[in-house]
């Protein structure tokens, strides 16, 4: 592999501080929040840098929560700021669709990551296929990747290499994967789809695995890995880019990206922005133990406000009852339940 100005590199460091960290800020990033950070990314040598509503290309509805700006603005500012970056968008098909893809293409984007549940794989293969038509560089996203075991998901990567992925990633949505557990899945890609693609690893922070499980994705064949700057994403945050960036570097592993540059722009871009650090706390914590979606944090905790009932009970609920992207209307009815038998408790005594 080799950067854009044809130095090696062993392994990509994609940044996703502008779409999965659209979660943890509620989805309130503003035009010139997206105008600086690529601007740091790109300077520290990020060759791939993710925008989107948290739920990709669509999200910003009443289910998913709306956005302060519309994305596609957002996109078209990140593709403006890029000198040697490209700008990837997430989409997730049911929620965007081909129009908004041609839309993201038309302003900039030359990346798409397509997500699907890590058994759905079959629901991305037009997608992709357009993807392709347009030019776009392809990912593919097994989401909530701890659900199957390795050789059920290798098949799921299949399909999508089948449809025309470049990059299948193992998506620890929940963050609830720990070392071998990642390692082994993503050798069992590897291994099915390694001749013709890529694969690739996301993950949180959850049980705090981020980071370790990143470097062995990377010993079991990962040739992308993604991160977002101070961990700012869903849950307890994303394996945080600059953290990333420092420990390749130790390891002798070439990613082409100065780390420097990206702790400086940790301090000086990111953390004045953040509104709500991702933290390793108890729902977050329970997110990663019972397997829960980490986008589900803060609609849990808005239910949680709402009905007066704690947020880690309504997590591991959503554990027990194996939800998964798409039902963010369920965790309400799930608070309503709590609710109604802690009144049902109450009255009883
Ligand atoms: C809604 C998409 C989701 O946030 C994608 C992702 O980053 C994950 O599943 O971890
Ligand atoms: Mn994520």
């Amino acid at each position: 592999m080799t950067t854009g100005d044809g130095s090696a590199r062993d392994l990509r460091l994609v940044d996703t501080t502008l779409r999965d960290g659209s979660h943890a800020m509620a989805h309130q990033f503003t035009e010139a929040n997206v105008r600086d950070t690529v601007r740091a990314l790109d300077t520290a040598g990020i060759s791939l840098i993710e925008v989107t509503h948290g739920d990709g290309l669509g999200g910003s509805t009443f289910n998913y929560g709306f956005s302060l700006v519309d994305e596609r603005v957002l996109i078209k500012a990140a593709a403006e700021e890029a000198r040697n970056a490209t700008i990837a968008v997430l989409l997730l098909p049911g929620l965007g669709t081909v129009t908004d893809l041609r839309a993201a293409a038309d302003l900039g984007a030359g990346a798409v990551r397509i997500a699907t549940h890590c058994t759905e794989a079959d629901v991305s293969t037009q997608h992709f296929t357009e993807a392709r038509k347009l030019g776009l560089e392809t990912v593919g996203f097994l989401m909530l990747s701890h659900m199957s075991e390795p050789g059920a998901l290798a098949k799921q990567a299949r399909i999508m290499v089948d449809a025309g992925c470049q990059c299948v990633y193992v998506v620890d949505s929940a963050g609830a994967l720990i070392l071998e557990e990642a390692g082994d899945r993503i050798a069992a890609l590897v291994a099915e789809v390694g001749d013709t693609a890529q694969v690739g690893y996301h993950g949180h922070q959850n049980l705090s695995f981020g980071v370790a499980n990143s470097v062995l994705a990377y010993r079991a064949g990962a040739r992308q890995i993604d991160g977002s700057l101070v961990a700012l994403g869903a849950g307890a945050g994303n394996s945080p880019t600059e953290v990333l960036a420092a420990t390749f570097d130790r390891l002798g592993i070439r990613t082409g990206v100065d780390a420097d540059v990206l702790m400086d722009a940790c301090e000086n871009i990111v953390k004045p922005y953040i509104t709500r650090l991702p933290v390793m706390d108890r729902s977050s914590i329970v997110q990663g133990y019972a397997g829960v979606y980490s986008s589900f944090l803060l609609h849990a905790e808005r239910a949680a406000e709402r009905y007066q009932v704690p947020a880690h009970e309504i997590l591991y609920r959503v554990g027990a009852n194996k939800y998964v992207g798409g039902q963010e209307d369920m965790i309400i009815d799930i608070a309503l339940q709590l609710a109604a038998e802690r009144e049902g408790s109450t009255s009883f005594r």
